[in-house]
């Protein structure tokens, strides 16, 4: 087995989809741009890829997508692993370290259909279907439009467009990132972004983490160059809010936060947040501001808002139920 070293090219663990290999080339590239040292994946199966056909839901956020990756990044085999940071368990891996996040693309979901309509425009005067596997969006597709049929939906993303051209479904919802670093090309579709009023995307979508050693003093350094600190602070209080709520249960969770201009030239920090139950029935919003430096104070205020809010009794009725 090759393993890496400070010499020779930087290993980048991965899991075999399309998508991840895909987002880890990107990585590559720049890691080779910034350091001047070439790189070269190391595609591997992982605990979740040996279950494809199973619904998104019968995964649980205790590290499923992430497991031999990290293995790899331990063991001394790969120098990183890059993952897509809402798929990332919340406990941090012991002997790891984010080393970078990089600026990430547009965190929004969107709406993907053959005539391009809105979510509100969606025809009313005959059952119209959407897939989506996540509780996250079914709940707020729901409690927007009750008359919609929402659908579990699996397979990649282009089996899961080509549901939408044949007519299996009349739109899905899908993550705006995916589209755009997999470019999907040959699909007579429209896609519209979801405002975040309209359906709060998952806490850090769009965004990257790339893992190392605690111990690997050359590896951090070289992705030092690529780490992006504005998206660092607003995935922080994202990542808050999710850590804060999901005790033991799965429950439907969206965070946006962003940097917006402050009083004397200064940057505050701004937080959507939602929480709500699987069927969208009780299905709290919550938004507060801080400085920008408190991303972790800013996403314990807004759990503490959403639990009051009712977000209490969500996540104790789903507690019983998972038993
Ligand atoms: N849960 C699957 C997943 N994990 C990461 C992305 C792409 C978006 C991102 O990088 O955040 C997707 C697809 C999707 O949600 O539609």
């Amino acid at each position: 087995m090759a393993s890496a070293s400070d010499r020779g090219p930087w290993r980048i663990a991965t899991r075999r989809s399309t998508l991840a290999q895909t987002q880890a080339r990107h990585v590559g590239e720049s890691l080779q741009e910034a350091t001047g040292r070439p790189f070269e994946l190391v595609p591997m199966a992982t605990t979740g890829d040996d279950h494809p056909d199973r619904a998104l839901e019968a995964f649980d956020s205790k590290g499923l997508f992430v497991d031999s990756t990290r293995r790899a990044v331990l063991s001394g085999d790969c120098h990183l692993v890059v993952h897509s940071y809402k798929d990332l368990p919340t406990e941090p891996a012991e002997g790891l370290v984010i080393g970078a996040v990089p600026q990430r693309v547009d965190p929004r979901d969107a709406l993907v259909t053959r005539a391009g309509h809105r979510l509100a425009e969606l025809p009313r005067d005959r059952q119209v279907t959407i897939g989506t596997s996540s509780p996250r969006r079914r709940a707020q597709l729901q409690k927007a439009r009750r008359d919609v049929l929402v659908q579990p939906i699996r397979g990649n993303l282009e089996t899961r467009l080509g549901k939408v051209v044949n007519g299996e479904v009349d739109g899905i919802v899908l993550a705006l990132a995916g589209l755009l670093r997999l470019r999907p090309q040959g699909f007579d579709l429209t896609v519209v972004p979801l405002e975040h009023g309209e359906l709060l995307h998952a806490p850090a979508q769009g965004a990257l983490a790339i893992e190392c050693r605690v111990d690997d003093a050359t590896t951090r350094k070289g992705l030092r160059r690529l780490d992006h600190a504005p998206t660092r602070t607003v995935v922080a209080a994202e990542r808050e809010l999710l850590l804060q709520l999901q005790g033991g249960c799965t429950a439907p969770i969206g965070a946006h936060a962003s940097l917006l201009p402050g009083p004397d030239g200064g940057e505050r920090l701004e937080l959507l947040g939602l929480l709500s139950d699987p069927s969208g029935t009780r299905l709290y919003r919550a938004s507060h501001e801080t400085a920008a430096d408190e991303p972790q104070l800013l996403g314990r205020v807004m759990a503490a808002t959403l639990l009051e809010a009712g977000g209490h009794e969500v996540l104790e009725t789903l507690r019983r139920q998972a038993g």
